[in-house]
């Protein structure tokens, strides 16, 4: 291919590579100092080897356009996850390979997850679970965290299967939890690289079955309620009344939407709330912009959007700072490449270094701090040169296709709550830290702190509203 010279990066031992310096925890970090210290002679691609498998670290913007998007035939592939294959997930879409399969379940998921038309038909159940979550944070504020389980259960099995979920003990939340779980673990680098573990990771069997609850139940309860005429407009729903579609790629689709979907909102949710307790600031200017635009007798709604720039700034902020999937989903090499006079093997995993992408100071200065700002010009929001979610979400043909419905989800929760509630730290003098569980989608560390109604107007608005 004229060249054999593999890009730079940090040495390994023999046989097993980097295995060991890949840290289970936060691994986004050393992602980010290797691109630093290997990736300015590459074009920021950076090169490791864990027990005898390559893995190429891409980051920057160029070397992902180059790559994901210029040669996608070749770039879009996914490596095996040993893990979910023992759990049975090769419905999943996310999971698998670049083939014909892929390319008729991820055109049937995208006609409603990622049509306008279709998007604006969730708008209304984003609002019921919207409104159900302030009450609730009204009535039992230090349980905030659990509220927001509920909300994004709610929210995307509303819009996927139209079933109403009542409470956080619903059994199908559980199954989302453990099942998301599972699978923040099965793609989390450390886990996937190091494929013998996962034979004695004692749970795997209760997953298996998760998975398929995940992948059949509510399916069905949808599909009991459309035949009784008794259904709420879903994505279910409208694929039973179109008739065109076959009942298990609708099935197993949808499983998709709940279990790709789920997890990734609950955790920009919580990462929200976090910066909110950390960034008093940035909550004062946005509640300005809510009083002035909104005022304080009805609740903030998608049709004020346009006239909300800060909040559509913080939607993308939250994004930025903390994205839910840090390391992202590694894609797999199908033929031997060269890129930048580089020669990168057939069967290499090509990782699209999401968090380092996001933190790179040229593009994002002072990268630590959450500031909406960035995506201010001229008063106006506006992220056409630095927009987030191009990193966020993923790469190439494989790009996130419940983007925009994540987007809408988070701006609604942070219009909403800013507009009724005020949020401060439990303890001024010991502010949470800024920490995350381990695994792909790794969580916000829980924190405390205190959640009152901005005036006894905005409480009475949240009861009124939740009655409505
Ligand atoms: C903030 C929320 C979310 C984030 C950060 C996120 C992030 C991602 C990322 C990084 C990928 C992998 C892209 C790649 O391979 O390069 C992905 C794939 C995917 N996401 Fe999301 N996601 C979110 C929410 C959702 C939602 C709400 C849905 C469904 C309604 C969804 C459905 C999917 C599907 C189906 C895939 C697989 C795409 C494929 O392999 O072709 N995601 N997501």
């Amino acid at each position: 291919m004229g060249s054999n010279k593999l890009p730079p990066g940090p040495p390994g031992l023999p046989i097993l590579g980097n295995l060991f310096d890949i840290p289970p925890v936060e691994p986004w970090h050393v992602f980010y100092k290797w691109a630093r210290q290997y990736g300015v002679n590459s074009g920021e691609v950076v090169y490791l080897q864990v027990l005898g498998r390559p893995v190429v670290l891409l980051n920057s913007v160029q070397a992902c356009n180059d790559l994901f998007e210029g040669r996608h035939a070749i770039y879009s592939d996914r490596p095996h996850f040993p893990l979910m294959d023992l759990m049975g997930s090769g419905w999943d879409i996310p999971m698998m390979t670049y083939g014909q399969k892929w390319r008729t379940l991820r055109r049937i998921f995208s006609t409603k997850y990622s049509v306008a038309s279709s998007l604006v038909s969730f708008y209304d159940e984003h609002r019921r679970s919207s409104v159900v979550f302030l009450q609730h944070v009204l009535n039992s504020p230090n349980e905030w965290a659990n509220h927001i389980r509920l909300r994004q259960g709610q929210t995307i099995m509303g819009a996927t299967y139209g079933i109403p979920i009542e409470s956080r003990q619903d059994p199908l939340i559980r199954t989302a939890d453990e099942y998301m779980g599972a699978v923040s673990l099965a793609l989390s680098p450390a886990m996937w690289l190091v494929n013998p573990l996962w034979m004695t990771i004692p749970g795997v069997r209760q997953w298996r079955r998760s998975a398929e609850e995940l992948r059949t139940k509510p399916f069905m309860m949808a599909k009991e309620a459309f035949n009784k005429g008794i259904g709420r407009p879903s994505y279910v729903t409208s694929f039973l009344q179109e008739g065109h579609v076959d009942e298990q790629a609708i099935c197993d689709t949808a499983a998709v939407a709940y279990g790709a979907g789920y997890e990734t909102s609950v955790i920009s949710a919580d990462v929200f709330f976090l910066a909110m307790v950390l960034y008093p600031d940035v909550r004062n200017r946005a509640q300005e912009e809510l009083d002035r635009v909104v005022g304080n007798d009805r609740l903030p709604d998608f049709t004020d959007r346009d006239r909300l720039p800060y909040i559509s700034a913080i939607m993308k902020e939250v994004l930025r700072w903390h994205p839910p999937a840090p390391t992202g989903v590694p894609h797999l090499l199908q033929e031997d490449d060269v890129y930048n006079g580089f020669y990168l093997p057939k069967g290499t995993v090509v990782m699209g270094n999401v968090w380092g992408l996001l933190h790179n100071p040229e593009m994002y200065p002072e990268p630590e701090r959450f500031m909406p700002e960035r995506f201010i010009r001229d008063g106006a929001f506006d992220c056409s040169a630095n927009d987030p979610s191009r990193f966020t979400f993923g790469f190439g043909r494989r790009v996130c296709p419940g983007r925009v419905f994540s987007e809408d989800s988070i701006w609604l929760l942070a219009a909403r709550f800013l507009s009724v509630f005020d949020i401060s730290p439990a303890d001024p003098k010991a502010l949470p830290e800024v920490s995350f569980t381990g695994g792909a989608a790794p969580r916000v560390k829980p924190f405390e702190c205190i959640i009152r109604p901005r005036s006894t107007a905005a409480a009475e608005l949240v009861e009124v509203s939740a009655r409505a």
